[in-house]
Order: C-alpha cells, then sequence, then structure tokens
C-alpha cells in the first residue's frame, strides 16, 4: 500500500475526525484519528500489517512488542508477517509494563509497533520496557506519524502515513479559550 492508499483507508473508513480532543499526553487537539473505525475490519488490519511488516523484513526482527490497545492487534498481525512471537505493554498504575508472563529473551531483536504517534511517548515508554527486560529495540513500525515527522526515538523508524497536526497544552489551547468542551476517546486514565 501507497501513502495515498492508506491515507483513503482512513478517510473512508471515518478515521479522521474533527472535534476538541484530550489526547493520551494530555495535549489537545482539534483532531483524532480514531485507528478503530480502521481496524474494526480484519481485512484492514491485515493489509496494514502486511504493508508495514514489510518495512522491516531484512532487520532479522525476533519479537514484535506493541501498546494496548491497538498494539495488541497490530504485534499480532506484523509478527504473524515476520514469524515471529508477538507480545505487547500495557499500564499498571499508569506505568507502561510486561504482565501476563511474557519475557523478553536477552539480545532479542524486537521491532516496537504503534497505531498513532503523537508525542511519542507511549513508544519511548515501550523501548524503555523492552530494554529494561534486556532486549533490542531495533526499530519502530507506526500506522500514522501525525507529529509531523518531530517524533525522533534514536533508532529507525518508519510510518505508512505522515500527517502534521496541530495541538496544543490546556492553557494554549484555543477551542479552550473558545470555551468548547473536549472528548477523551482513548483507554488512558489521565
Ligand atoms: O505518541 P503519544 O503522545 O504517546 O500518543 C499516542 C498513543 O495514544 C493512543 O493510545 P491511548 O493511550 O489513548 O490508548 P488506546 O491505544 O487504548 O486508544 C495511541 O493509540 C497511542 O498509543
Ligand atoms: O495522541 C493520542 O492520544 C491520539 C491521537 C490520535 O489521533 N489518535 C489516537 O488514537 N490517539
Ligand atoms: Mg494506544
Amino acid at each position: 500500500m501507497n501513502e495515498a492508499e492508506v491515507r483513503q483507508l482512513f478517510v473512508d473508513s471515518g478515521a479522521i475526525m474533527e472535534g476538541h480532543f484530550l489526547l493520551t499526553s494530555g495535549l489537545h487537539s482539534p483532531l483524532y484519528v480514531e485507528k478503530f473505525q480502521v481496524l474494526q475490519y480484519p481485512e484492514y488490519t491485515a493489509k496494514l500489517c502486511a504493508a508495514l511488516a514489510a518495512r522491516f523484513v531484512n532487520d532479522h526482527i525476533e519479537l514484535v512488542v506493541g501498546p494496548v490497545t491497538g498494539g495488541v492487534l497490530l504485534a499480532h498481525e506484523v509478527g504473524k508477517n515476520l514469524g515471529t512471537r508477538a507480545i505487547f505493554t500495557e499500564r499498571e498504575n499508569g506505568k507502561m509494563t510486561l504482565r501476563r508472563g511474557f519475557v523478553i529473551k536477552p539480545g532479542e531483536r524486537v521491532l516496537i509497533v504503534e497505531d498513532i504517534v503523537t508525542t511519542g511517548g507511549s513508544v519511548d515508554e515501550v523501548i524503555s520496557v523492552v530494554r529494561q527486560q534486556g532486549g533490542t529495540p531495533v526499530a519502530v513500525g507506526m500506522l500514522v506519524d501525525r507529529s509531523g515527522g518531530k517524533v525522533d526515538f534514536g533508532i529507525p523508524s518508519q510510518a505508512l502515513l505522515h500527517l502534521t497536526v496541530d495541538t496544543y497544552t490546556a492553557e494554549q489551547c484555543p477551542l479552550c479559550a473558545a470555551g468548547k468542551p473536549f472528548t477523551k476517546r482513548g483507554s488512558r486514565k489521565l
């Protein structure tokens, strides 16, 4: 899939939403990409993940890790394409962690996958978990990088779709200043 096809899939699925949103980073934004409007179709998830996995076929990936919620699906499908195990991280008392008895072997070469990246904070936390467990974070694969190319994980990264979207602190948010109420969509408890 090329970038235009990925963009069209997100638009046609109704994933691109306008309004006033509180993001997982605590930032506010007039645009939200509701990945599950796309991921609810297994056929689309499979196509996107095949395209993402293709970017990393020469990286000798041994394990794919993604953060809950979308990362569970993405890791599974990308791992299927790469012939690896697939596990996920989740937050415990707000801290990203590995549960469920998941183990990363020493030196294991890990691909981190993520659905939407805004600040890159969630991916950074997953990278830290992988390092703490003794694994080797090799690269990051994203469906959508909405940071305008600003994110830098210190390891190679690839995104299927690049967007540049405004984000604001609550204090600087023009939508707050205009009195427009915000909504919170993701699973993180803020
Ligand atoms: O780059 P960041 O600033 O960290 O933001 C991106 C993260 O926020 C969203 O997850 P969220 O925590 O809202 O939960 P969800 O995946 O369950 O929707 C999104 O799925 C990414 O994981
Ligand atoms: O930053 C976020 O929390 C976020 C932004 C976005 O567009 N979509 C999403 O699922 N999460
Ligand atoms: Mg998430």
